[in-house]
């Protein structure tokens, strides 16, 4: 029950629609038990040897057919309704389960698996579709309408009553016993989440799949997710249909007891014939609601497992936001004494400083040293262990995403084009942004006259001329996508693949265009671009072991020194490579 208690918390949003469904299908049970009557009426007149004339046998047919011509009409309407309100609240979870994840930290994204999110939202939410446009509106009038003919049955007669319930306990043994199986639906639920997963991984790995040759072991990994749930799934059919034959046989036969008990009652004289008869065509008529209902409780199991599954992502701790309407003054940005760790990793240990405003600060360090994780933070990617930073004053938990989106562009190592056109590619940066303004950043970016090259310009899909773009063609589309948005702060995290040169140059030159009097943090891995720096932040093992300019950390900064003396080498590496030297 606890299942249906939160399906219908969920479809309560469109209440207006679930009654107007649950109302119309009402109506149809409603129209579809007359004709039951009808039929006794005349039935009775025959066993009665009561007179009646042609008209009345000609205007009870054609009442019978009217009303089962109704009932048709209000199940199909309601059918259409409760779809109507299907859809709008598996819309209305998915844009809650949506907004749910937009408030994660990245890192327990990536420690669940975008294959468990992809199951919730796409599978688990679309199994609730039968559910709410079915058993919401139909399965609450197919438990009132028996209800009704036992009613109507033990006022007739009470013997006939308890006699049309003759089916019902089979039924419950039936249901029981299949709720007993629950553990095995869990196995059979756990092993359909590790299969996602594994598909979603497989998939995703193609690429270094093929490059490493490893199809055979990766393989193997998909294959035997695939091959648990196909065991767990017949473990759980096999235990299941045989109680699911019985009770979908056994259930539907309402007049099981009541018609042999009731024909030797007939017999002998204590039931009358006309009663006998009525509460036949009265039990008969609620076998099929019988039926309907049954499929709805063996689907509820399911469905509960499933809202389970969602709900334990809608309730995991989010990020924390407590927004208080401050609004920041200038861009000043200054970090105090943050501490930071993955999980129970230390990755930034106390760290201090301050980014003035249109100001350029490079963070380097070794590769590990934690300066994307820095930079991360201010994006609020995670919420930090300690300390406090903030954008001019105001602390970044105390900034909704939307708001703090508003300060920050960041611009990842990693190139991300959605599988839209270009043009709408650039537009996320502004969404009211005019196909002129776009034009005009994708100029600016450097990356017009390629997309002019491509078959549809600036229509072309990126999925589709994601195969034709280079890393730095793609890369200087997120740069206008970052420009257009046109925030104050500005972070960069450099890209660590070299591009040929003259895509460097072209990438150097769209970025000094966006960082024009920006407040730009840079995580930079090519020290030659940041030379010129108003501050640079040494970072060493977590630690801000030194900061100042170029000059001053060359003459200060061991660390420094040693990061600077390798870059040289590496770009005499470069040249020497270039110019077929290797000796
Ligand atoms: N999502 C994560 N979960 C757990 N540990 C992580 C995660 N991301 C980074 N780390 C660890 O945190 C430390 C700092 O990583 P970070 O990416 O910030 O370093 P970096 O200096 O930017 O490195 P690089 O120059 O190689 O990009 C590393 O030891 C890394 O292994």
């Amino acid at each position: 029950m606890d299942g249906f208690r939160k399906i219908i918390r969920y479809a309560s949003d469109y209440k207006s629609k679930v009654y107007k469904a649950m109302t119309l299908i009402f109506l149809s049970v409603i129209a579809g038990i007359i004709p039951y009557i009808m039929i006794y009426d005349i039935v009775i007149k025959f066993v009665d040897d009561k007179p009646f004339t042609l008209s009345y046998l000609l205007i009870m047919a054609g009442g019978i057919l009217l009303f089962l011509l109704f009932q048709t009409i209000f199940y199909l309407q309601g059918l259409g309704a409760s779809h109507d309100a299907a859809y709008d609240t598996l819309m209305g979870m998915r844009v809650k389960f949506t907004n749910k994840i937009m408030t994660l930290s990245i890192g327990d994204i990536q420690k669940e698996g975008i294959g468990k999110y992809k199951k919730n939202l796409v599978d688990d939410i679309d199994s609730m579709e039968a559910y709410i446009a079915h058993m919401i509106p139909e399965g609450i009038p197919y438990v009132v309408m028996p209800l009704i003919v036992f009613i109507i049955l033990f006022i007739i007669d009470w013997r006939m009553g308890l006699l049309s319930m003759g089916s019902i306990p089979f039924g419950i043994i039936a249901m029981t016993l299949m709720m007993r199986l629950s553990g095995k639906m869990d196995d059979y639920y756990k092993a359909s989440s590790k299969a996602n997963a594994a598909i979603v991984e497989y998939i995703h790995g193609m690429e270094v799949v093929r490059i490493f040759n490893k199809t055979a072991t990766s393989f193997e990994k998909y294959k035997n997710a695939i091959t648990t749930l196909k065991d767990f799934t017949l473990a759980l059919y096999r235990d299941s249909w045989t109680l699911m034959a019985m009770n979908a046989a056994i259930l539907p036969c309402t007049i099981l007891l009541l018609l042999p008990v009731g024909f030797s009652m007939y017999i002998r004289g204590t039931l009358p014939l006309s009663t006998f008869i009525f509460s036949v065509l009265l039990t008969l008529s609620i076998s099929v609601p019988l039926v309907r209902l049954l499929e709805y409780v063996g689907l509820l199991t399911h469905v509960s497992k499933k809202i389970n599954e969602l709900e334990k992502t809608m309730e995991q701790r989010g990020l924390t936001v407590e927004d208080n309407g401050q609004s920041p003054v200038g861009n000043e940005i200054l970090y105090e004494n943050v501490v930071f760790a993955y999980e129970q990793k230390d990755v930034i240990k106390d760290v201090s400083f301050k980014v003035e405003e249109n100001s350029m600060t490079a963070i380097v360090g070794r590769s590990g040293s934690g300066k994307s994780t820095l930079a991360k933070l201010l994006v609020h990617y995670w919420d930090i262990g300690g300390g406090d930073i903030t954008i001019g004053g105001v602390s970044i938990k105390n900034m909704t995403f939307d708001r703090l989106s508003k300060y920050i562009s960041y611009v990842a190592q990693d190139t991300f084009l959605f599988n839209i056109s270009i043009m709408e590619n650039i537009r996320i940066g502004k969404p009211d942004a005019t196909d002129e303004e776009v034009i005009k950043v994708a100029k600016m970016a450097g990356c017009h006259d390629f997309i002019m090259n491509l078959e549809h310009g600036y229509n072309t899909s990126a999925g589709d001329a994601g195969k034709k773009l280079s890393v730095g063609e793609k890369q200087r589309i997120t740069i206008a996508r970052a420009m257009i948005k046109d925030a104050p702060i500005i972070v960069l995290d450099e890209a660590t693949s070299s591009t040929d040169a003259e895509n460097e140059d072209k990438i150097q030159e769209a970025l000094n265009n966006l960082i024009a009097n920006k407040t730009l943090i840079i995580i930079a891995h090519r020290l030659s671009t940041i030379v010129h720096a108003d501050q640079i932040l040494v970072m060493d093992d977590g630690k801000l072991v030194d900061k100042g300019t170029h000059n001053e950390l060359l003459n200060n900064s061991m660390d420094y020194k040693a990061l600077w003396d390798a870059h040289m080498k590496s770009m005499e590496w470069n040249i020497k490579i270039e110019e077929g030297n290797y000796a």
